[in-house]
Formats: C-alpha cells, structure tokens, sequence
C-alpha cells in the first residue's frame, strides 16, 4: 500500500441497483480483495477505460443479494483505498421529492441528510477518536466533471441535490416522504449514507450520481413505489449510466492534481498519541496509511 497517492486518476465506481453486472472495461480482472472491516459485498473488478484504471464494486454484491442495510460499506471503502483508488463514484437509484427532478433523470448529489440508524458509520471509535469535517460531503471537483460526462452520455442532469438516506428495506410512508421535502430533501435512498461518511474517513473524493426512478409516494394521486417501476427505469438507463463512466475516462485531465479531501484526516485525531490502541491503528493499515504508514 502506497502511503501517498498516485498522480494517476484510478477511479473507484461503487454501482447501485440494475448495475451489479459491471461497466465495461477494458483487461477487465476480478480480484476478491480481502479487509480487516470483514466481507466486502463481493470481489472487485479492475480494468481500465481509455488509459484510466477503473476499478468496480457491485455494493449489492452478485445478483443483488445484500441488502441496503447489511452492505459492509466499511469493508467496500477499505478494499477500494486497498486497491489504490484515488476517488470513488457511486451511480445510485433514487426516489423523487421534487416534481421537476422526473425519473429517467440524474442528479448530482452535493449535501446529504441521514436518517440512517444501525450501519457502522465510522472506521475510527474506542482507542482512537476521529472526527473529519463533512461539511461538504461531495468532492465538487469530482461531482462536477461526473456530472458533464453525464450530460455528454445524453442524460439530463440536476446540479445539486440533497439525498436522505433511510434505513430501509421498506420504502417511506407518504407522511415521511412529505417530512423529507419539507426538510429540503431533493432525494430519497437507501444507501449513500455510511458511505460518504467513510470515503471522507479513508480520504477518498466521493461524488454520487443518482438516478431518479420514481416520485416516491408523495403525491397524492399516485400509488406509492413498487420495485418493478425501479428496476424498469433503471434498466432503460443503466446505458447511460455505463456511458458516463466511459465519458468520464475520456474527460479526465491526464495527471491528477491533489484534493485537500486526500488529507481529510489532517487535523481529525483527537486521541493523545501514547493512548492511541495499536490493534485499532492495525486495521486502519489501508484507511490511514498515509498518517500511520504501512502496519506489521
Ligand atoms: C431497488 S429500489 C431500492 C434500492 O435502490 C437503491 O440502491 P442503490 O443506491 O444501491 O442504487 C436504494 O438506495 C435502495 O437500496
Ligand atoms: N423511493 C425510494 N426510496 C428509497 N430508495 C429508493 N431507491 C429508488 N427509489 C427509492
């Protein structure tokens, strides 16, 4: 594991529902990558596209067999950071609150509200605290040229939007679904949440595409949502969405320039250095090689 980052974009694509088969990519090999967080939601598969070194995980696993609350976000984001990614991106099915974000839509996530209750949402905890900042959940460069290639795959995109994550399994009643918009929610899924959280944790850029695949059950006049009316949606997307990727690879500057999120844990430890737990330090071999250096 390198300490400190390429100077090459190796983007991480974590795909949602209707993407478990994968994007195309090029020497396209499957590694099952193993992590001190537990199971990964499957093996990844490294390639690349147009000179860029993409590396996919189906965050359902194979067949979409995990649920959205038992997904090991943290053993995803660990083999990802283990890989060498340097940036994630999340392509991601969601309802929507708001009548001009329609489905067949995209969205370019920036702020997140979660209503998430029993996911480990941290890789830190006894022995050694951290808190990063995440005010700005989404790396804006990353989001930003996701977003273009988006457009230039032919979808229409939203520039901004804000996403609550729910616990699932079941979808929202109508009274949550009209709470949510009156929080300002733009949004509604299941998922980016830990997630966002712990790329931020592991210093990894993380932008999300959301693809809207219903109005969720807000209006009045319309029956709430079936996963059928999803899975229609997204399959008659799911082109565009392997489009954007490869739009993105062509669209990447060759060298890439460095984040501040890739030094997002900077400032975030708070536990004194002599009553830091080694064991806990041991695991975070991947998550925070560049602040603790490879472990024994
Ligand atoms: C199949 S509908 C509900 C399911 O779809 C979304 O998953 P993902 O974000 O992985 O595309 C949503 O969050 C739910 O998990
Ligand atoms: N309405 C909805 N609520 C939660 N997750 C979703 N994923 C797709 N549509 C959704």
């Amino acid at each position: 594991m390198r300490a400190e980052k390429s100077s090459f974009w190796h983007i991480g694509v974590i795909g949602g529902s209707g993407l478990a088969a994968g994007i195309d990519l090029e020497d396209a090999q499957e590694i099952a990558v193993s992590s001190p967080f537990g199971e990964p939601s499957g093996p990844v598969v490294t390639g690349r596209l147009g000179g860029v070194r993409f590396t996919f995980l189906a965050r359902h696993g194979a067949g979409h067999c995990i649920p959205p609350a038992q997904v090991n976000y943290r053993a995803n984001i660990d083999v990802l950071k283990r890989c060498g990614v340097t940036d994630v991106i999340s392509l991601s099915a969601v309802g929507s609150l708001r009548e001009d974000m329609a489905p067949g839509q995209f969205v370019a996530v920036d702020q997140f509200i979660d209503r998430t209750t029993a996911r480990a949402n941290s890789f830190f905890g006894p022995g050694l605290v951290a808190h990063v900042s995440l005010a700005d959940p989404v790396c804006a460069r990353l989001s930003t040229m996701l977003a273009g290639s988006a457009r230039r795959a032919g979808g229409e995109v939203h520039n901004g939007g804000c996403y609550v994550a729910i616990e699932g399994p079941q979808f929202s009643t109508r009274a949550e679904s009209r709470m949510y918009q009156s929080w300002g929610a733009d949004v509604i899924g299941m998922t980016a949440m830990p997630e966002a959280r712990l790329a931020r944790e592991a210093e990894l850029p993380y932008a999300i595409l959301a693809m809207v695949t219903d109005y969720d059950c807000w209006r009045e006049e319309e029956a709430g949502v079936e996963v059928t009316d999803v899975l229609a949606v997204l399959h008659a997307n799911a082109r565009t969405a392997r489009a954007t990727v490869a739009a993105l690879a062509g669209s990447l500057p060759q060298m890439r320039e460095p984040s501040p999120i890739d030094k997002a844990l900077e400032h975030a430890f708070i536990t004194a250095p002599e009553a830091r737990d080694p064991a806990v330090i041991a695991r975070l071999d991947a998550v925070a090689c560049r602040v603790f250096g490879e472990q024994d």
